[in-house]
């Protein structure tokens, strides 16, 4: 090989190259470098987008990066929005391009089912069977029957997926190992508005009052977030003193805490050495849904959970290491999911995050320093324990 020979541009400005069929799909060269590939329903944002440049980003100037766009008939249960799923493919095409996209797969319903509905599919299993999975039957089999087709199609060597979607990410990087996909999966951090909320395509049938509503999916996170960080940072007090209810009130005023009831139960706790962190954690997010649930228009949740993220059960109170704290509710019409990641015990670390321009990225890690950096990049999570979505800091 000529290394003195420019390796970019691989692909000429402008929009992306538009492929409908699989035939045209295998009949595209491979090129020299890895394929990535970026799952979507279209309707792309800046959590799309964020996506698109991790896959740049790894497979550098001489791999390919093909965004897919298919609005997936499958995963939709009766009575849900498949129907007025939005569609914009001519700007998904802009978008996914100017983020680093050579290729976007926008394949009919009749090109991805020619057979109409597929007798056979893959099941999800278990953890297909909680949470979104149980508020939406079927969901995770038509999410994994699509998933595995598309990679049978695209036949990527790396695909990327965002952690806002978690179980979905969990039950992709399972089946990928359990079935022996010759794919790396790679989980990338949620992007978020400046005001928290989780970037997401269904964002856009939400009004301005109900967006107002909606910022409480977030808030509740936020705040079992902080407030386990306050229960720690009191527990460390106290535990360094030998004294933990005398130095209550010193302990309170050196974390800037006033909210006087989460305190005392986070206090009694340390002073009594209970398990603590996940009903504090739930608490504490709970007690924002519930207000908001007063609001108007008011949430309607569907479900809150705090779970292991190695098979999405509840986790108990004594857990220690890596949860996911998962919400998901409707405001209005419109039903939203969001998570991030705790860490309760002795392997507890403090979240960080990353601005990027208006958006906020929720990190792995302190050394996660660019918003889909480090975290997006690392290899996949070993297969019992998909990457968790991450602990965001506002
Ligand atoms: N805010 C976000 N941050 C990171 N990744 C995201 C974000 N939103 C979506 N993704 C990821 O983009 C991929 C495609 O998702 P999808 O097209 O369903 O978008 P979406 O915004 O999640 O849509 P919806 O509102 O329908 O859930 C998925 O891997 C999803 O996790
Ligand atoms: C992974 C996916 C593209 C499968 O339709 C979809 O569930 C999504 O956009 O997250
Ligand atoms: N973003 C997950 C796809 C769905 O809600 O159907």
């Amino acid at each position: 090989m000529d290394e003195s020979r420019p390796t970019q541009p691989v692909r000429p400005p402008g929009p992306a190259h538009l492929l409908h069929t699989a035939a045209a799909l295998r009949d595209l060269p491979r090129g020299t470098g890895d394929r990535a590939v970026v799952m979507t329903m279209g309707a792309l944002h800046e959590g799309h987008a964020t996506l698109v440049r991790a896959a740049r980003r790894r497979v550098g100037p001489r791999g390919q990066v093909v965004v897919t766009v298919f609005v997936n008939p499958l995963q939709f249960g009766a009575g849900e929005d498949l129907d007025r799923y939005p569609r914009t493919l001519d700007a998904d095409r802009e978008l996914a391009a100017a983020a680093g996209a050579d290729v976007v797969f926008a394949p009919s319903a009749d090109e991805v089912y020619p057979g109409g509905e597929p007798q056979i599919r893959i099941t999800a299993g278990p953890m297909g069977t909680l949470l979104e999975g149980a508020s939406r039957p079927g969901h995770f089999d038509g999410v994994l029957t699509v998933v595995a087709k598309l990679l049978h199609l695209t036949a990527p060597d790396i695909a990327f997926y965002g952690q806002k979607d978690a179980q979905q990410l969990a039950v992709i990087t399972r089946m990928a190992a359990d079935l022996n996909f010759p794919v790396e999966i790679v989980g990338v951090p949620t992007v978020r508005e400046e005001d928290g909320l989780a970037l997401s395509s269904r964002n856009r049938y939400l009004s301005a009052p109900e967006r107002r509503t909606a910022l409480a999916l977030s808030a509740a996170l936020f705040a079992a977030r902080d407030r386990l960080a306050a229960e720690e940072a009191l527990r460390a007090r106290a535990a360094s003193t030998g004294h933990p209810a005398q130095d209550r009130a010193a302990a309170l005023a050196a974390l800037g805490e006033d909210r006087a009831a989460a305190d005392a139960h986070a206090v009694a706790y340390a002073a009594a050495g209970l398990p603590h962190g996940p009903s504090v954690a739930r608490a504490a997010a709970r007690a924002v849904l519930d207000d908001a649930a007063r609001l108007d228009p008011p949430l309607t949740l569907d479900y809150l959970a705090l779970v292991d993220p190695s098979d999405f059960t509840e986790i108990p109170d004594a857990y220690e290491g890596e949860a996911i704290l998962a919400v998901a509710a409707k405001v209005g019409t419109t039903r939203l999911i969001d998570n991030i990641r705790l860490v309760f015990g002795a392997g507890r670390a403090g979240p960080t995050a990353a601005h990027q321009g208006g958006t906020l990225t929720d990190a792995a890690s302190s050394d996660a320093t660019t918003p889909d950096g480090p975290a997006a990049a690392a290899p996949a999570t070993p297969p019992t324990t998909p990457q968790g979505p991450l602990g965001a800091t506002r």
